[in-house]
């Protein structure tokens, strides 16, 4: 496999308030490879958006890198500059939000926009940056290209605004591209759209994209890999199809199980996992899922379970070689 084009290695966060520290990414490390979508899904809190916004140092001002690494294209993004981090932000690295009324700017039109990240970071003429805004809307298939960059976001529709942040995006050819939850506020025939969309530009473009999602159901269709994310930790991470084949942490066992089966149009009941996730002022020392988990076994409660496996390797204390065996776990039912 080549070299990574993002190596994250122990990114750990946490924000400071009266309350005290919230540990909110505590130890995350993932790789991603040229030319593959991962995905990074988990339940609300788990932790995925606090690591991206680490990763592209964006955290508000309350929270605090505490340790780690993030090299990408030969650089640390944790030891970089803002100024520089601001040459690579929105350049080698495009970035799109979940909601794109707030994220573009209502004064301005959405051509405008999309000229001004091409002349910040790169050497164009006005025309020559709207010519190559015509070439990204028609990449975005946004229809009558020269037309509609004289338009505003309030006159696009949600997928429309949402075509016009990924344009933004890839204005300068990123090589990793970080979309947070890009279709959540869309409606379910236009996220797929969209998210069918990022998949066949990542193609074509050959980029790197992390899709960050706490929807295992539409990411099975588009991504590689996935990272399972639990209590600011990974929990599982591996190629989709073994994944969803063959989860090995409860956890994921949890999250497919409650998804509904989308082939299956009598809409299977949903069955969230019962519990609520750890308060992250109070991290437990063992595994974050132990108090949800229908396996627990005494050492959960212990000892934080280092990731065993590779290729597909899971944080559980069940595939220890001496660990009991359960079926469906670490164990192939009969
Ligand atoms: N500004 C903040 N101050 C204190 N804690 C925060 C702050 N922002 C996030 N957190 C905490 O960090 C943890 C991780 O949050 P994060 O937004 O990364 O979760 P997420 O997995 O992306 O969830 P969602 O799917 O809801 O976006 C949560 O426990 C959250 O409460």
């Amino acid at each position: 496999m080549s070299a990574p084009v993002l190596s994250v290695r122990d990114l750990k966060t946490s924000f400071f308030s009266q309350r005290g520290e919230v540990q909110a990414v505590r130890g995350v490390s993932f790789d991603v490879h040229p030319g593959e979508i991962l995905g990074i899904v988990g339940e609300s809190g788990s932790g995925k958006s606090i690591t991206c916004m680490s990763i592209l140092r964006l955290l508000k001002s309350t929270g605090r890198i505490m340790g780690g690494s993030a090299n990408f294209d030969g650089q640390d993004l944790m030891a970089l500059d803002q100024g520089d981090l601001r040459d690579i932000r929105g350049n080698k690295i495009g970035m799109i939000f979940q909601d794109p009324m707030t994220s573009l700017n209502p004064t301005l039109s959405v051509g405008e926009q999309v000229m001004e990240t091409i002349l910040r970071h790169r050497k164009a003429t006005r025309a020559e940056a709207r010519a190559r805004a015509i070439e990204l809307f028609e990449l975005v298939r946004i229809p009558s290209a020269a037309e509609r960059l004289k338009s505003y976001p309030h006159e696009f529709s949600g997928g429309m605004r949402q075509r016009v942040m990924i344009a933004i995006a890839l204005a300068c050819d990123p090589k990793l591209l970080i979309a947070d939850e890009p279709t959540t506020a869309l409606d379910v025939t236009i996220q797929r759209q969209i998210l069918l969309l990022l998949k066949d530009l990542q193609k074509r473009l050959g980029m790197a994209v992390i899709l960050i999602t706490h929807d295992l159901g539409v990411i099975a269709e588009v991504t590689d890999r996935i990272v399972v994310m639990y209590g600011g930790l990974v929990m599982e991470t591996g190629p989709v199809h073994d994944l969803f084949a063959t989860p090995k942490h409860p956890y994921t066992q949890g999250l497919l199980a409650s998804v509904p089966d989308l082939r299956d149009d009598t809409h299977r009941r949903l069955t969230p996992i019962p519990g609520s996730p750890p308060d992250m002022a109070h991290p437990p020392e063992g595994c974050p899922f132990t108090a949800r988990c229908p396996h627990a076994m005494q050492q959960c409660q212990a000892a934080l379970p280092p990731v065993f496996g590779e290729g597909q390797g899971a944080r559980c204390w069940l595939h220890h070689p001496d660990a009991p065996k359960v079926a469906g776990v670490n164990e192939v039912a009969a």
